[in-house]
């Protein structure tokens, strides 16, 4: 066997390995957010992943501990803001124990169908309605049916990658 840094997890996988291992998948950044009667909020996330197209479905995993899951819990709308570069300290924000109207704050929004907050300079943005909810383990995968879409041809993404923020770049066309 070769020398290099490859460990092979042979009876189990430890949690620290497995977030060890999820660190290397890089994945979009999004502010999820809510409101409703549950109140406003939104949270930072990365784990989120298309389903469908009929009916257009993508999914959210979001930890029931959150101080946030209450609210989408109650609402069963939400919006999920995918990020561009840029967006970093207003993903911190969103990631952090900082109260909710000081997130709020930092940033531009406005409603479309649901009433769930709509980031102003988002690189896309999913108002959704919560069709299903599966909770496996500490998280609930929110099953989320698009009603409106906004889609910006503008900015370049933020991917977040081994525990830090990378910016994916357009490519001039060839
Ligand atoms: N799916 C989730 O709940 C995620 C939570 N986070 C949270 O953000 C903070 C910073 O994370 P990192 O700097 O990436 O370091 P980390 O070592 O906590 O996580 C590494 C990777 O493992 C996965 N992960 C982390 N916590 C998880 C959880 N509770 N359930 C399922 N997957 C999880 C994610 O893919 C994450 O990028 C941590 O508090 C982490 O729990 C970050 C990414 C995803
Ligand atoms: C880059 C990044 C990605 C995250 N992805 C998720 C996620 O997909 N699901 C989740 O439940 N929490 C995720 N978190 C953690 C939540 O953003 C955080 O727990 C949430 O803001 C709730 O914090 P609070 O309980 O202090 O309000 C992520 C955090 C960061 C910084």
């Amino acid at each position: 066997m070769s020398s290099s840094a490859f460990v092979p997890a042979l009876s189990g996988v430890e949690k620290q390995d497995f977030r060890n291992a999820m660190s290397r998948l890089g994945a979009a950044v999004n502010i999820v957010t809510t409101d409703g009667p549950g109140g406003r909020a939104g949270f930072t996330a990365s784990a989120v992943c298309s389903v469908t197209d009929a009916p257009p479905t993508l999914l959210v995993c979001v930890n029931r501990s959150a101080s946030v899951w209450p609210a989408f819990s109650q609402n069963q709308v939400l919006c999920v803001n995918t990020l561009a570069a840029g967006h970093e300290a207003l993903s911190n924000l969103f990631g952090g124990k900082t109260p909710m109207e000081t997130r709020f704050l930092a940033a531009g929004w406005h409603t479309l169908a649901t009433g769930a907050p709509i980031l102003d300079d988002a690189v896309a943005s999913f108002d959704c309605r919560i069709s299903r909810t599966v909770s496996v383990g500490t998280h609930d995968i929110l099953f989320c049916e698009a009603q409106a879409l906004v889609c910006s041809a503008q900015g370049s993404g933020l991917i977040w990658f081994d525990r830090g923020y990378h910016h994916l770049l357009r490519q001039a066309a060839s």
